[in-house]
Parts: C-alpha cells; sequence; structure tokens
C-alpha cells in the first residue's frame, strides 16, 4: 500500500483523472478506464504515468459514479510506483462535471494542477513534467499538443448521421492548427474560477477541454510539445495501438 499523505504546506503538483466516461466510441462492455491493456486496467496505467513525475504528490480519480468503491479497490490492488496520495471520487454526467467533481478535493497547498484523461494511458514522464514545470515557471495554463497530419474540412454543422453527406464550408490553414492531448497543467485558482464561473454549460457552450474555459476566462493558454504516446484510447483500434506501444516497451525499456 503505497497511500500517503502529501507534507502539509509543501507546494506539489496534484492531478486530477476524469475516468468516470463510458466509452461508448470504443463499444459494449465495461467502463474504459477499467478496460485492459497487457492485463492492467487503463486507469492503473494512467495512475503510473502521472505518479512517475517526481513533483506529484496527490492522484484525484474521478471515477464512474456507481463504481467508486470498486476503483479504490482496483487501485490498492495495483499501487503507483512511488508512493503518492491517491484519491477517490466518484463522477458526474460529463467531463467537465466529472473534473468539477474532482476540483472539489483538490489540496489547498498544490501549486499546479494537472487534468489528464484516464483515457490516455501510456502519456511518457517527461510529456507531465513539462507541462508541471511551465506551470510553475509562470503560465495559467499549459498544454501539450502536436501539429495535426490531416487536412481538416469545416462544416456548417453536424449532419445527421448514419453516412449522409456533409457540405465543406472551408478548409482551414493546417500550419495553424495544433491537434492538444492532456495532462493539461493550470495554476490553482486559474482551473477553479473556470469550473466555478462555466459549471453546468453543455453542449455547444461546453468545453470538451479545461484549457478551453480557461481561455474564456481571457486568460493566456500555451501550447508545449505533446507526443504521440499520449494518444487517447477512443475506438477499438486504439487498443491496438496501446498495446504495440506497450509490446514495445516491454522489449526496449523492461516496462
Ligand atoms: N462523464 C464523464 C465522461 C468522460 N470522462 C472521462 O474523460 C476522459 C476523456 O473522455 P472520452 O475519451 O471521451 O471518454 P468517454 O466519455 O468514456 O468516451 P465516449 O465519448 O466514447 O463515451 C476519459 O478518461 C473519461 O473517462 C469522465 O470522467 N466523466
Ligand atoms: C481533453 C481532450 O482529451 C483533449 O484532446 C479531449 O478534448 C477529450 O474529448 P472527448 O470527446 O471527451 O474524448
Amino acid at each position: 500500500m503505497s497511500d500517503i499523505a502529501p507534507v502539509p504546506g509543501v507546494p506539489h503538483t496534484a492531478v486530477i483523472i476524469p475516468a468516470a466516461g463510458r466509452g461508448v466510441r470504443l463499444g459494449p462492455g465495461i467502463p474504459k478506464a477499467l478496460r485492459l491493456l497487457n492485463g492492467v486496467p487503463i486507469l492503473v496505467h494512467a495512475v503510473r504515468a502521472m505518479a512517475a513525475a517526481r513533483s506529484v504528490a496527490t492522484v484525484i480519480v474521478v471515477a464512474p459514479s456507481d463504481g467508486a468503491e470498486g476503483v479504490r479497490a482496483l487501485l490498492d490492488e495495483h499501487p503507483p510506483p512511488r508512493p503518492v496520495h491517491v484519491q477517490v471520487v466518484p463522477g458526474g454526467e460529463t467531463r467537465q462535471e466529472s473534473v468539477r467533481l474532482g476540483l472539489a478535493a483538490l489540496p489547498a497547498d498544490a501549486d499546479v494542477v494537472l487534468v489528464h484523461d484516464a483515457a490516455r494511458p501510456l502519456v511518457p514522464v517527461d510529456t507531465v513534467e513539462a507541462v508541471a514545470a511551465a506551470v510553475r515557471a509562470g503560465s495559467p495554463a499549459v498544454v501539450p499538443a502536436l501539429p495535426v497530419t490531416d487536412t481538416i474540412k469545416q462544416i456548417a454543422a453536424p449532419g445527421p448521421g448514419g453516412g449522409a453527406p456533409e457540405p465543406v464550408t472551408g478548409t482551414p490553414d493546417r500550419s495553424l492548427l495544433r491537434a492538444v492531448q492532456t495532462p493539461q497543467g493550470f495554476a490553482p485558482d486559474a482551473l477553479l474560477d473556470a469550473h466555478e464561473r462555466f459549471a453546468g454549460l453543455g453542449g455547444a457552450e461546453g468545453a470538451s477541454d479545461d484549457a478551453g474555459m480557461v481561455e474564456r476566462l481571457g486568460l493566456p493558454v500555451v501550447l508545449v510539445p505533446g507526443h504521440e504516446e499520449a494518444f487517447k484510447v477512443t475506438r477499438p483500434l486504439d487498443l491496438v495501438l496501446a498495446e504495440a506501444v506497450l509490446a514495445r516497451r516491454r522489449i526496449t525499456d523492461g516496462y
């Protein structure tokens, strides 16, 4: 059992891991965060990835609301590689709501908060450290990002689905576009203010990432280089890719 309390009054990085989604795009079955990768739940990989960063002392896992006890037991069974304080709280109906519920458990002495999707289990520790360091250096919001590799088309509105053709309204300049990942890092007050201000907004008014909410406060958001292995497990093929990355790490790093 590696659970310890952070030393009171000592600034540290706290991480919120939203893990309460169902994983509809992955297909039917248990919640996505509990699906196995190399025999270990996706969520456990994500907690290990974040706990590998030396400044991280607290990890708040936001579990499916009907499964928080099971997630607690699972994390006790698979402790992270370093002693960090792992807390589990029940999540909400949307990612934004789940992050807000996680923020309610944020320790007062955290000087950096990272929000990291459970669904990005393979993020390298260097990416985590780089985001936390950039916040500590004075940026209120820091996001890992990669250039997009596909050409992106704009449409006026989502179509009815079912393969119906969608008229194109434009082609944005790809050199100005970035695909953003997690962990996204924040000065705690910036993220707390954003979630308080925009709580409950959904649909087109909601934000699909936390930095989007901080942008709306008018605070600067900066990008740092992301990593290919920080991809999000979203569709079935992503599980195949994740298994391949882990197999390669086992050969090259003994991971
Ligand atoms: N109500 C929700 C919805 C999502 N998430 C979390 O937010 C992260 C990113 O979301 P996504 O990949 O979209 O996960 P799901 O919502 O589970 O996927 P889907 O949209 O396919 O159902 C995931 O770690 C997911 O568990 C959450 O904590 N609470
Ligand atoms: C936060 C995120 O992972 C950044 O790319 C993404 O916006 C989550 O979106 P999802 O639709 O909840 O997967």
